[in-house]
């Protein structure tokens, strides 16, 4: 079995005395897509967001690798999301006065980081991204699609344990939602762990793991295995399970 890189147990949070998650237990396995889904509001980000250490769950237990992260102050907080997270949203957060390669090798820059290594690792991220003819614009000088591409290259140079995507497509046409899905779809090949807030089923054609978010509770998980383009039974299969989660 898989190591669990990442334990929520009993996770509740409120906003306002509004119960919006209850007790939930979550495993994220090593290696794998996992996905979040449920109806707009049923608590996906905020799931999400208390998974990684960026908003504090009211009370719950978060395990990475092993070690508790629920009582951490917010400085090693921090620093663990920046040395072994990795982000990436709906919205385009880069620096606007960096360059795409600057904005990725800044961030790839962090302590004891290799400066000529990170700068080889961005080159070669930004070629396999199809980035290497904008790496010296500004993100207002690019695409919806390239700026994504951008932050999912930042998202991984530090070779993160865990890349969290919140709905990372939502701002894009199909082609460049594609372009983004594919370069996810990719780091997850080469083992990387990702996990994923959509509501899209498109977009959720990629996890190898679908959990069902509903009224602040897990109401259902499909395993999918592998990602193969075009497998018209895989879009079938989780077609046929949303609709019974109530989609
Ligand atoms: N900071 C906040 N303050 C108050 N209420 C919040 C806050 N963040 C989220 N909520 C509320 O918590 C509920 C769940 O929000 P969340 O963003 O997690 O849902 P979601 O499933 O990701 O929805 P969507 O698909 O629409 O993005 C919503 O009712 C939302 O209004």
């Amino acid at each position: 079995m898989a190591e669990i890189i990442l334990k929520g147990r009993g996770i509740s949070k409120s906003f306002d005395g509004i119960k919006v998650l209850e007790n939930i237990d979550i495993d994220i396995p090593k290696g794998s897509f996992t996905v979040i889904m449920g109806s707009s509001g049923a608590g996906k980000s905020t799931l999400l967001y208390a998974l990684s250490g960026m908003d504090k769950p009211n009370s719950g237990e978060i395990e990475y690798k092993g070690k508790s992260i629920t009582g951490i102050l917010e400085k090693q907080m921090a620093e663990l999301r920046s040395e072994e997270f990795g982000f990436i949203f709906q919205q385009i957060h880069l620096v606007s006065s960096l360059t795409l390669f600057e904005n990725v090798t800044v961030a790839g820059c962090a302590r004891k980081a290799d400066t000529a290594d990170v700068i080889k690792r961005t080159e070669k991220l930004f070629e396999k991204m199809n980035l290497s003819g904008v790496r010296n614009k500004l993100p207002s000088a690019v695409s919806g699609g390239e700026g994504q591409r951008a932050a999912v290259a930042r998202a991984v140079i530090k070779n993160p344990g865990i890349v969290f995507a919140d709905e990372p497509t939502g701002a894009l046409n199909r082609s460049n939602t594609d372009g983004v899905l594919d370069l996810l779809s990719g780091i997850h090949n080469e083992g990387q762990t990702v996990l994923m807030v959509t509501h899209d089923m498109h977009c959720a054609l990629r996890g190898d793991r679908i959990i069902y978010l509903d009224d602040g509770h897990i109401k259902g998980e499909l395993s999918l295995g592998s990602f193969v383009p075009g497998d018209i039974q895989r879009q079938q299969r989780l077609s046929d399970w949303l609709a019974a989660q109530g989609w």
